[in-house]
């Protein structure tokens, strides 16, 4: 298609409770929304960094620059654009995986919205909704993680994920086993372990957890595989998966034998599917993890987690997990456990103008 100019918003969007993880609080989302301005019509995308660089090297004000700076003016400078094209131009600039995932989105959906395509029929989904698991931060003690987890399970989520660190690990789990029983749940650590502390992660083994994700660094590959040969509960990669050949090598050398898909983690939901094709041959189950979205990415994660190797429920929730008000008309909402894959054209959901411009905190266009 014809790109003629790139919009890029900065937003911060209060989140309805702060979010704890190993690495940091969250109470407002700092996230950039890209709108690829073509003659056929707009498209969408969402550039899902944090305000710091904390979850990975990526940051909003650094993605800002790099897309400004580097990224459109190369997509600019091809004039026409296939989405299937946007990875191997960019691909000259090193890393900013977020920021080109952003770009992708929108060029992706302004050319599917123009062929009158869903997204999740061109990604290659298999379901018209997917199963809706939940991710629960760090709480002030254990009584408040049950009383938490108690709120979402009684909302109808079907997974439970709670984020670990050291000293919050064992006693945080055992009460939720406790208190629910045989339900389906799993950490995630965000990188907070070293292998010197192989034997609080082997005594989360008696907790028959789905998995633990990401346990040690994000380039801890050779550790990983070490620690997947002590542990019973298998262990899932998230951060250091960042393109499928980083996928193919975790594989190989046994460092994880389940795999977190974040498209903007690995620069795109096309390299997304890639993984997925890898991993469904290898017989590896993935399931699609979230960067708390805005309606636009989260709209994109459930076509995504759509596909048929998805096979372990992702953290792909309703919209009001985690915000009250949300940028598009139709904030993904949770019915029966499930996520509905939207069907619309492209995203398949309206950006709210309104709501667009209240959280706006920065805008520039690009263009040619
Ligand atoms: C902004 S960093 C959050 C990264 C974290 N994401 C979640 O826990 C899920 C958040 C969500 O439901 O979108 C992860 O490591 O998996
Ligand atoms: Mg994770």
């Amino acid at each position: 298609l014809t790109l003629d100019g790139v919009e890029l918003r900065v937003l911060h969007i209060p989140l309805v409770a702060p979010f704890t993880t190993s690495f940091g609080t969250e109470s407002v989302r700092e996230v950039i929304i890209v709108r690829a301005l073509t003659p056929d019509g707009d498209g969408w995308g969402e550039i899902v960094t944090s305000a710091a660089p904390l979850y990975s090297s990526e940051y909003t004000q650094g993605a800002w620059d790099v897309a400004q700076r580097f990224l459109i003016p190369a997509l600019l400078d091809a004039h026409t654009v296939a989405p299937e094209q946007v990875a191997g131009i960019l691909e000259p600039f090193v890393g900013h995986r977020m920021a080109k995932a952003g770009l992708e989105l929108a060029v992706l959906d302004a050319a599917l919205c123009a062929q009158g395509r869903p997204l999740g029929q061109y990604l290659g989904a298999t379901v018209d909704r997917v199963p809706s698991g939940v991710s629960v931060g760090i709480q002030r003690d254990p009584q408040a993680l049950v009383d938490t987890v108690a709120a979402y399970l009684d909302e109808g989520y079907v997974r439970i994920k709670i984020k670990i660190k050291p000293g919050r690990d064992i006693a945080e789990t055992a009460a939720v086993r406790d208190a629910f029983g045989t339900i389906p749940l799993q950490v995630d650590a965000n990188s907070a372990y070293t292998l010197a502390d192989i034997d609080t992660l082997a005594e989360l083994d008696r907790f028959d957890l789905l998995l633990i994700e990401q346990p040690l660094a994000e380039d801890d590959i050779v550790d990983h595989a070490t620690l997947a040969g002590r542990l019973r509960t298998p262990i899932c990669l998230d951060e250091s998966i960042t393109s499928q050949k980083a996928a193919a090598d975790a594989l190989a050398l046994g460092a994880a034998s389940i795999i977190n898909i974040k498209a903007g983690r690995v620069g795109g939901y096309l390299e997304a599917v890639r993984i997925h094709d890898l991993c469904r041959d290898a017989a590896i189950p993935v399931w699609c993890g979230g960067m708390l979205e805005t309606g636009l990415g989260r709209a994109a994660n459930a076509a995504l987690a759509a596909l048929p190797g998805f096979t372990l429920p992702g953290d792909v929730s309703a919209s009001n997990r985690f915000y009250a008000r949300d940028i598009v008309t139709e904030p993904a909402e949770l019915v029966d456990g499930h996520i509905a894959v939207p069907t619309g054209p492209g995203l398949g959901v309206e950006v709210d103008p309104v709501a667009l411009d209240d959280f706006t905190v920065e805008r520039v266009v690009v263009r040619r």
